[in-house]
C-alpha cells in the first residue's frame, strides 16, 4: 500500500523527519522503490533538468501525466505527489480539469502548486472535490520572471506575507507545503504555527521534511551545486566512466562476444543464403 497524507502528518507529529525526491522516470521510479522512498515529487523541474529549458514554464498537463504515470507505475509504496504547472490551474474550473487529469491519467496521490492567499479558494474547491493538495511557497519557480531567482521572505513584511499564505493554505485544506528557498527561522516559526507538515528545501531543518531534485543529490551535473543541496553520490561520474568503457570496448572488439547472441549451425547460414539468392 502507498504512504498515505495521514502518515505524513503522523511524521510531523511524531517528529520523524520526511525525506522526498524529485522522480520522473520509470528506472528512477524502481530505484526509489528498491530504496524504500515514501515520498517522491514528479516535479515541474522536469523542464530544467529532465528536458534541458531554462525554466519551468513550458511544461504542461499531458507531460507531467505522462511522466507521473511511470513513476507511479515503478513506486507501487510511495506517495507521488505532482506539479500542477504554470497556467494549468489559473481558476477553480481548470485547476479540477488538471488536477483530475494527474490523478485519473498520472495516477497520483497528491497535487501540488504554487501560491498562497489568492490560490486558496482553488485550493479549497479542489480538496472539496477529494484531491490532496500540497502547496508551495517562498520561492515559487513559476513565478522567477517576476520574484527572480533568490531567497524569498527576508525582510518583516515579506516573511509576514508568506506566514499569511502558509495560514491561508492551511485553512483551504492544504496536506502540507513545501517551503523554498527562505530563511531557516522563518520555516522554523511557520512549521511550529501549522499543524500540517512543512517540506523544506533551502528552508533549514526545523521544517517536518525535506525535498530534494534528483539530480542534484545523485551528483548528475557536473555545475558547481546549488547551495541548499548535498551530493550523496557520483552518479553522473559512474555513468561517463561505464559510457566511455562502453564505447572503448566497442572500439577494440572486446563487446560483445558470443556470449551476448544467439547461435546459428554454419549450415543453417550456408542454406539461408542458398534460399536467398534463388531466382
Ligand atoms: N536542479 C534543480 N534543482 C533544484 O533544486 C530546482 C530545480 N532544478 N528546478 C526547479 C527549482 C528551482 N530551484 C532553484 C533554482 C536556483 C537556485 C539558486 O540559484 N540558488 C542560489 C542561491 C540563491 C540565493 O541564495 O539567493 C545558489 O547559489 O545556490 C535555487 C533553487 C529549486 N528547484
Ligand atoms: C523543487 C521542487 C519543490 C519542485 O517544485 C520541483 O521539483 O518542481
Ligand atoms: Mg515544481
Amino acid at each position: 500500500m502507498p504512504t498515505t497524507i495521514a502518515e505524513l502528518a503522523r511524521m510531523k507529529a511524531a517528529g520523524e523527519p520526511i525525506a522526498m525526491v524529485t522522480c520522473y522516470d520509470h528506472a528512477s521510479a524502481l530505484l526509489c522503490q528498491a530504496a524504500g522512498m515514501k515520498v517522491l515529487l514528479v516535479g515541474d523541474s522536469l523542464g530544467q533538468v529532465v528536458l534541458g529549458h531554462r525554466d519551468t514554464l513550458s511544461v504542461s498537463v499531458g507531460d507531467m501525466v505522462r511522466h507521473a504515470a511511470a513513476v507511479v507505475r515503478g513506486a507501487p509504496d510511495a506517495l507521488v505527489v505532482g506539479d500542477l504547472p504554470f497556467l494549468s490551474y489559473t481558476s477553480p474550473a481548470q485547476a479540477i480539469e488538471s488536477a483530475g487529469r494527474l490523478m485519473r491519467e498520472g495516477q497520483v496521490g497528491v497535487v501540488k502548486l504554487e501560491g498562497g492567499r489568492s490560490i486558496a479558494p482553488t485550493v479549497r474547491t479542489l480538496v472539496d472535490f477529494g484531491i490532496p493538495v500540497m502547496g508551495h511557497l517562498g520561492f515559487t519557480p513559476q513565478s522567477s520572471h517576476q520574484i527572480g531567482v533568490k531567497v524569498q521572505g527576508k525582510s518583516a513584511e515579506a516573511a509576514a506575507a508568506i506566514i499569511a499564505d502558509a495560514d491561508a493554505l492551511q485553512a483551504a485544506g492544504a496536506c502540507a507545503i513545501v517551503l523554498e528557498l527562505i530563511p531557516a527561522a522563518l520555516a522554523w516559526a511557520i512549521t511550529e504555527r501549522l499543524t500540517i507538515p512543512t517540506i523544506g528545501i533551502g528552508a533549514g531543518a526545523g521544517c517536518s521534511g525535506q525535498v530534494q531534485v534528483w539530480h542534484d543529490i545523485l551528483g548528475f551535473s557536473g555545475k558547481p551545486p546549488f547551495r541548499h543541496t548535498r551530493r550523496f553520490g557520483e552518479v553522473g561520474a559512474a555513468i561517463t566512466s561505464a559510457l566511455s568503457d562502453y564505447a572503448g570496448s566497442v572500439a577494440d572488439g572486446s563487446f560483445p562476444t558470443a556470449a551476448n547472441a544467439a547461435t546459428m549451425d554454419e549450415a543453417v547460414v550456408t542454406a539461408a543464403l542458398a534460399l536467398a539468392d534463388r531466382d
